[in-house]
């Protein structure tokens, strides 16, 4: 496989399922080149695809023993559930059916949430036991939660679900509409499902110019842009891009889901927090056991969802909404992996 690269302590085992698939394709790379677990950190990927796929898969091994990659220490390419999951530190669990033009998310969750069941039951059975677990295969939020069911003696706190490109995408957004950067806007929450009844909440957003920090309701006085515009905007962004590529978001997807993984592994920035699904204890009033999307800021790679941030009505009835969803798909997924 690759060479070896210079790096202080033992590898980490990064496991990639739909290793084959387009999100895989440019999520590769970012984990392999250390953009995720940092330069001097060395990685075994583990990539896994159903056995139909394997041709490809060997394409792709092939590729990334032709980048060379100095961190990269072994590379583990199976359709074996068992070689794959085996003694894993950290998982992006991608691999299942990408929606279609016309669809909804939760349109996905019969044909994906088996898929789910049996990786929670091999995660239980075979990976570390404090492994870190990202999920991107949609409907994101309810198929965490069917794979932490399977895996009882992993912390349910450890099983996320990705709403960070849904951050990504508002924080663009508001940069382009305030004409500065991304880098210079923060406080963006995500809340609930990576579905069309998530809630952008940019109540709480802050613009930085001039080296300070200011609330974005003193710079940007258009409430239509910030309550009107951005929400739809970014809830329906996915199925823009569906209906322009004819193929659902990958590159954004691979670079949010990165960052996300990077964000839980080195801790979230001083005065700034980020958006993840995950476990819901009852903060907010979400029901617990939701994986939900909140506000979470990290340290010691644990998330801890940031308290008592002022909700009103509009905001209420955003996350009302969203939650009334979750709390559909989470019987419908229950429904369909029993009788599997
Ligand atoms: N949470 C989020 O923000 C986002 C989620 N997604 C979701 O990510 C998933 C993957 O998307 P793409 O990479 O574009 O799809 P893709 O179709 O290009 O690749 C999926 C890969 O998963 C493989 N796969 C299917 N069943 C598997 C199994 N049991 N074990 C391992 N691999 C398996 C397929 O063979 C295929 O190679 C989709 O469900 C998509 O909707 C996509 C974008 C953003
Ligand atoms: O929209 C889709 O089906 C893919 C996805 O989750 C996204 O782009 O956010």
């Amino acid at each position: 496989m690759a060479p070896v690269g210079s790096s202080s302590g033992s590898p980490v085992r990064v496991l990639i399922t739909g290793a084959a698939g387009q999100i895989a394709y440019s999520l590769i790379p970012l984990v392999a080149k250390g953009e995720v677990f940092g330069q001097q950190q060395e990685v075994i990927l583990h990539l896994l695809d159903i056995q139909p796929m394997l041709g490809v898969l060997n394409g792709v091994v092939m590729e990334i023993s032709d980048c060379a990659f100095p961190l990269l220490r072994d590379v583990v390419a199976t359709a074996d559930v068992e070689a794959a999951f085996k003694d894993i530190d950290y998982a992006f669990l991608v691999g299942a059916m990408p929606r279609r033009e016309g669809m909804e998310r939760k349109d996905l969750l019969r044909a994906n949430v088996g898929i789910f069941k049996v990786q929670g039951g091999a995660l239980d059975k075979l990976a570390k036991k404090d492994v870190k677990v990202l999920v991107v295969g949609n409907p994101a939020n309810t198929n965490a939660l069917i794979c932490s069911k399977y895996a009882p003696s992993i912390p349910k706190e450890n099983i996320t679900a990705m709403t960070r490109l849904d951050q990504n995408r508002a924080l663009a957004q508001i940069a382009d509409h305030v004409k500065s950067q991304v880098q210079n806007v923060r406080k963006l929450i995500i809340w609930g499902n990576h579905s069309n009844t998530q809630f952008p909440d940019a109540r709480f957003v802050e613009v930085q110019k001039d080296n300070s920090w200011s609330s974005i309701t003193k710079i940007q006085h258009d409430e239509k842009f910030l309550k009107e515009q951005l929400i739809p905007i970014v809830q329906k962004r996915g199925a823009e891009v569906i209906a322009a590529r004819k193929l659902s978001s990958a590159m954004s997807a691979a670079q949010a889901a990165a960052d996300h993984m990077r964000d839980w592994f080195h801790g979230t920035k001083k005065d700034d927090w980020i958006s993840m699904a995950v476990v819901s204890k009852g903060e907010y009033g979400v029901p617990q056991g939701l994986v939900f999307s909140f506000p979470v800021t990290v340290e010691n790679r644990q998330w801890k969802i940031v308290p008592d941030l002022p909700i009103d009505d509009f905001a209420r009835e955003k996350i009302q909404i969203t939650t009334k969803e979750l709390e559909e798909e989470r019987q419908e997924a229950q429904a369909a992996t029993e009788s599997q």
